[in-house]
């Protein structure tokens, strides 16, 4: 090791080496740490104090350490813990210098970031009421709960040509970090499910929430007062989401109705002193609150996020609410087809093919 150890670099703000692959060594009997993410039920493996790992990248070795400093202090703490610097440190050769600089170290940031998401538990928030946002202990406007809903799209009853549009339109989006910076937009999408009670709108969205691997914000507009509270509950969201309006036409007047009720609110804002207009249309949740929520410019804060409605009148919702651009991607959901029947004949009876599935396809599904 010492002939190989001529340039090295300490690194207190760097995420831990990748959990343990088929590239990484350990030198002799290292030690590793198992610990358990925070409320994560996945296991991750770090090095622990003071031990060594190899990684390997294009070649070349790179040793890893995990070490501590302590400041040299005359007082004594209360939280020692706190004082502790922990670092990492690497050592390769110093001809490797121009590599380990560049191209590793954004390699380990983004393995560490990707890993970081892999192992997290996801979460499923919701909102509280404005009133209990400021209490002895300041609080967030969400609260939130493990989310742990086992639907998949394996379990989805659907149209399989239906189902294999969303999956190539997620990840079209996912994989679009690029394409929406080099168009100028927000890294957003829009999904309207629609469709009768029970045909399995929730658990579409708790399909594409597993599959992402995204968090869910459930968004309970009838508890949000005003256009400034739901500015404020919108930046508090996090990238990598779901945010969801399930039955919007119940939440809140957002049908077409809204041109009547805007035309009233013309005439009270034209008994209104100048300035206050403004102030009046923050003062309430208004249709043009929802829409700047949608892609208003603080949409743009942080990325990756998906909002989804849900409805089971489309008719009754407000074209400007729905159109193509907000909600890029309008989803029926529907009575079982007799393909979506073969999809929950095999979750529910572990049944692939069955004599009665023709006398089924003709007779329920009329299908000959
Ligand atoms: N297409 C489907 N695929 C799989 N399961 C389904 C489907 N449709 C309904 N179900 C099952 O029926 C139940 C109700 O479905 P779900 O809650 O997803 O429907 P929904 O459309 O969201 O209903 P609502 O409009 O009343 O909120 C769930 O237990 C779900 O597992």
């Amino acid at each position: 090791m010492s002939t190989v150890a001529n340039t090295c670099t300490e690194m207190s703000s760097m995420p831990p080496p990748r959990p343990i692959s088929a590239r990484l060594a350990l030198p002799g009997p290292a030690k590793l740490k198992a610990d358990l993410g925070q409320e994560s039920g996945k296991p991750s493996l770090t090095i622990d104090d003071y031990e060594e790992v190899i990684d390997t990248f294009r070649g070349v070795r790179i040793w890893w350490c995990a070490c501590m400093r302590f400041p040299i202090s005359q007082t004594i703490s209360f939280y020692p813990d706190r004082e502790q610097r922990k670092f990492y440190r690497i050592t390769f050769h110093k001809r490797h210098r121009k590599l380990v600089e560049g191209e590793y170290l954004n390699h380990i940031l983004r393995e560490g970031r990707d890993v970081t998401v892999r192992t997290r538990q996801r979460k499923l928030f919701t909102n509280s009421p404005s009133s209990n946002w400021y209490g002895y202990r300041r609080s967030s406007c969400w609260s939130h709960v493990a989310f742990e809903h086992p639907a998949t799209f394996d379990t989805l009853a659907m149209d399989p040509k239906k189902k294999r549009e969303i999956i190539d339109d997620l990840v079209t989006f996912r994989e679009g970090k690029e394409y929406y910076k080099k168009i100028g937009k927000a890294w957003k999408r829009g999904y309207l499910l629609y469709g009768p009670p029970g045909t399995g709108k929730s658990s579409m969205i708790a399909a594409i929430a597993n599959f992402l691997e995204y968090d869910v914000y459930d968004l309970e507009l009838t508890a949000v007062k005003t256009n400034t509270e739901l500015r404020k509950i919108f930046i508090e969201t996090t990238g990598k989401s779901i945010i969801v309006i399930e039955d919007i036409d119940c939440s809140i007047d957002l049908t077409g109705k809204h041109k009547e009720k805007k035309k009233d609110d013309e005439d009270k804002d034209k008994k209104l002193p100048p300035g206050m207009e403004e102030k009046d249309e923050n003062s309430k949740l208004t249709l043009s609150g929802v829409l700047n929520f949608i892609d208003g410019l603080w949409s743009a804060c942080g990325g990756e996020r998906i909002v989804i409605f849900t409805t089971n009148h489309v008719e009754k919702l407000d074209p400007a609410l729905i159109r193509r651009g907000r909600m890029d991607m309008h989803i029926e959901m529907s009575y079982c087809t007799f393909e979506a029947f073969k999809v929950l004949a095999k979750n529910y009876l572990g049944i692939v093919e069955h004599d009665l599935f023709i006398t089924i396809r003709y007779k329920i599904f009329l299908v000959k």
